[in-house]
């Protein structure tokens, strides 16, 4: 059997400066008198692991810990973020093969989730220089996939699924909403491709502003809402997972938590149903730190913009971009923030708005309905309003 693992003063001194709340004491673990004195001293909590300490036992000064501060449901287990088994899509099509563009189709290509992928860019040689780069790869991967690039729309031909990131990013000052215009003119041109070249595709819309360039397709293509939808919150909620994880010490596989809203300053992270190890987010962090998260998540984005000087991120909303379509062909199961346009739903109707839905072969299935708090349910209608207001609807 190894050593049982002692915690020391210095290791609650160690939580403290990490911003820690609580410092789990694991079955076995010997806490000394003096950590005990230093946790009670700082305010930090010593929580029993997952499974119920032995009885106490007291050596020279060294105590084991069996209080039960809190006790884990029996019920809760990490959420899983494994892929199931999935259908493999006939034809994706990736109409703009920059930053996101360039990193959603190597993701597809090592998950071999389409048959063919196609690549679209108006620069001359991008897409098909990536296309390239990638079945380069399955000498290594052997990914049976193919990709092709090229720079005319009418490659997104047969396609199941379109995603489109083509547009301008934004740079250090600009706001998403700043590139309303320009966007809208490309997503016009994508959305008359699609409709006429793969009239029973579902549209992933990525480029920003995405709440209003969702709408934009939605105008343009005249698909139903089932088969629009925006890429945004389940970027934004991974980057609100990733900083609740960071101040908590936990691993992000540990926390459980959705953004919805808008995908700009009206985003609405929804701290009353997000969990750390199943457990409310009040039992690891402070209010403050809490506070802090959500605008971590807020400004997520805007932080990488100001750290690259020119674009904006690239590769979380790649993955982020994944996750949907991993949604749709069956590799995940429950409920994902997309935009989608409301209908009713949230006391919403006629406005695309970031909120958690399932997701199926065809698009949008269903959007799921939570019981939100007074707060949280004004800030999603407020959103609503921020997006008709720049929409002029
Ligand atoms: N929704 C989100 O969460 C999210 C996240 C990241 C980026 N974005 C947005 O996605 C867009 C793309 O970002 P990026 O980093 O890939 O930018 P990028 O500049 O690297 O790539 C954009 C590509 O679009 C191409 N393009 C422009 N007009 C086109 C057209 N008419 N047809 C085909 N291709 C065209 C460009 O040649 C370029 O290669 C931006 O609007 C950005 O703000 C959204
Ligand atoms: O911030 C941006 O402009 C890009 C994107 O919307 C993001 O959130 O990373």
């Amino acid at each position: 059997m190894s050593d049982p693992r002692v915690i020391g003063a210095e290791a609650i001194e160690d939580a403290r400066q990490r911003g820690r709340l609580i410092v789990e004491v694991m079955p076995g673990d010997i806490v000394t008198a003096l950590a005990k004195e230093t946790a009670e001293r700082l305010g930090l909590k010593l929580v029993d692991g997952p499974v119920e300490m032995p009885a106490p036992v007291r050596t020279d000064g060294i105590t084991s810990l069996r209080r039960v501060l809190y006790r884990r449901s029996p019920k809760w287990q990490a959420p899983s973020r494994t892929p199931r088994k999935a259908r493999r899509l006939g034809k994706l099509a990736l109409i703009g093969a920059g930053g996101v563009g360039g990193n959603i189709a190597h993701l597809a290509a090592m998950q071999d989730m389409a048959e063919e992928i196609a690549l679209i860019d108006i620069a001359p040689g991008v897409a098909a220089a990536t296309a390239l780069d990638l079945n380069h790869t399955s000498g290594i991967t052997g990914a049976g996939g193919r990709c092709i690039g090229g720079e005319t729309l009418d490659m997104v031909g047969g396609a199941e699924v379109v995603v489109v990131t083509a547009g301008r990013a934004r740079s250090p000052g600009m706001t998403r909403a700043d590139l309303i215009d320009v966007n809208a003119r490309v997503i016009r041109q994508a959305a008359e491709a699609i409709r006429s070249e793969a009239p029973n595709a579902v549209v992933i819309v990525v480029t920003n502003p995405l709440d209003e360039m969702t709408v934009e397709m939605l105008r343009a293509t005249g698909f139903p809402r089932e088969r629009v939808l925006g890429m945004a919150g389940t970027l934004d909620s991974s980057r609100f997972r990733n900083a609740l994880a960071q101040a908590a010490g936990v691993s992000p596989a540990d926390v459980d938590a959705i953004t919805l809203g808008s995908h700009g300053d009206e985003m609405a992270p929804i701290s009353s149903r997000a969990t750390i190890k199943g457990r409310p987010l009040s039992v690891f962090l402070s209010d403050a730190q809490i506070e802090a998260c959500v605008k971590d998540a807020i400004t997520g984005g805007g932080q990488v913009v100001a750290l690259k000087k020119s674009g904006s991120a690239t590769i979380a909303p790649a993955h982020a971009s994944i996750e949907l379509i991993n949604h749709m062909r069956g590799a995940r199961t429950g409920h994902v923030p997309v935009s989608v346009m409301l209908q009713g739903e949230y006391g919403i109707d006629g406005v695309v708005l970031g909120v958690p839905a399932h997701l199926g072969q065809g698009g949008l299935v269903k959007v799921e309905e939570l019981r939100l708090t007074e707060a949280e349910n004004t800030a999603l209608h407020a959103a609503a309003e921020a997006i008709r207001g720049r929409l002029g609807l």
